[in-house]
């Protein structure tokens, strides 16, 4: 069984917010006509320059055609060398090696007839706590918005959300002040994102200001600049609760653990650049003592299979994890999507080989787009997820 093709397909599909992401589907076929399907989540973050998939797909080609599909250690090492890490979060070529490693996951599962769960050293639980995210506020007149969302998505069973914060304190405190009155303790606020917008005294003023009003908060993330790893310490050493921060490099996660700067490691594979190497993130943050969480960028319903996968076989996974993408669409490219039931994302079906979703080629037409170009977002859009300009 060898690799014979690979094909990229781009699709722009958007938020209920109106912010159009751009993902690219990976199919890996093979030359005995089994296909395995994967995701390259969300290619709408900064920097604004866009990848040329057909040069892609060429260099893709070039390097996995004839591989064997079962040799994803040495596939993700060629990866590697051809879409080497960086200290960045959103650095492209994680969401690269991403897209393909988790469609080997997808295609060696349907090879053998079994789920990506038997890949990925099975199931310590069936379901994964995850929360809704609340997008950073600029306007005291988001609060009323943000609390139609809470109410909906309460509605819907999500009882516990994250609130990126940093740009209007005042309405952060409004809104956190509004949940807590109208729903008690039955809604929690599991994380502030201070999205590493502010330095590390900046965030600590804001967030003393913030936590009076806090709702069963488990953590601050990225409460300082990017590689600001002795700020991270210092905001860490300052406050009571867990600090977590994204893993975007082994460079940078190994700085994080000698430099004591965290307490939560954030691991999703799209910024590690796969489930390979998320499952190395993990292990070295079990080494390391310290404790993770499953992050997301937001993917769709491959990307987030996989991420279930992962996050059911992870047993110290013990805090209230982000993957809510299928919920954030208003669509997606998938038969059968994943599900989420009483705020969890519910492990696919462990009896459906590979990741347990199917492609549905219509879906995949209509949201269809020809490059992953940019058109006139702005950088507040990129960085808060919304349409308001
Ligand atoms: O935890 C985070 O930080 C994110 O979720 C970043 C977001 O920007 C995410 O990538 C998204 O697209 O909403
Ligand atoms: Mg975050
Ligand atoms: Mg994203």
């Amino acid at each position: 069984m060898k690799i014979s093709n690979v094909r990229l397909h781009a699709v722009g599909i958007p938020r209920h917010t109106g912010f159009v992401n751009k993902h690219v589907i990976v199919k890996l076929e093979t030359d005995e006509g089994v296909t395995g399907i994967g995701e390259m989540s969300d290619f709408s973050h900064l920097p604004k320059y866009s990848i040329d998939l057909i040069d892609l797909s060429r260099t893709l080609n070039t390097l996995l055609v004839g591989r064997n599909p079962f040799d994803i250690e040495d596939i993700n090492r060629e990866l590697l060398d051809n879409f080497p890490e960086a200290m960045y979060y959103y650095e492209k070529g994680s969401f690269i090696r991403n897209g393909i490693d988790n469609a080997l996951y997808d295609l060696c599962g349907k090879i053998l007839g079994v789920s990506a769960a038997e890949l990925l050293g099975g199931r310590v639980r069936s379901r994964m706590k995850v929360c809704y995210p609340i997008f950073r506020q600029r306007f005291m007149e988001e609060v009323e918005s943000n609390m139609e969302t809470v109410r909906e998505r309460y509605g819907q069973g999500f009882d516990v959300f994250r609130l990126y914060v940093g740009k209007n304190t005042e309405a952060d405190i409004e809104l956190l002040k509004r949940i807590k009155s109208e729903f008690g303790s039955k809604v929690t606020i599991k994380s502030f994102d201070f999205s590493h917008l502010l330095d590390w005294k900046e965030t600590l003023r804001t967030f003393k200001a913030l936590v009076p009003y806090e709702v069963g908060l488990e953590m601050v993330e990225s409460p300082a600049p990017r590689n600001d790893f002795e700020g991270l310490y210092n905001f860490r050493t300052r406050i009571d609760y867990p600090v977590s921060e994204h893993v975007w490099s082994s460079m940078q996660q190994s700085e994080m653990l000698k430099k004591d700067a965290v307490d939560i490691f954030n691991i999703s594979p799209i910024f590690i650049g796969g489930l390979t190497a998320a499952r190395k993130a993990s292990a070295l943050a079990e080494n390391g003592r310290k404790s993770i969480v499953i992050g997301t960028t937001q993917e769709l319903s491959i990307g987030t299979a996989a991420m279930a996968h992962l996050g059911c076989a992870l047993p110290h996974l013990k805090f209230t994890s982000d993957p809510t993408g299928p919920e954030l669409y208003i669509g997606d490219v998938v038969k059968n999507g994943v599900q989420y039931e009483d705020g969890y994302l519910i492990a696919p079906d462990r009896n459906i080989a590979g990741l347990g979703v199917e492609l549905d080629e219509e879906l995949l037409e209509e949201y269809k787009v020809s490059d992953l170009g940019w058109g006139e977002v702005t950088v507040h859009q990129l960085q808060d997820r919304t349409s308001t300009k």
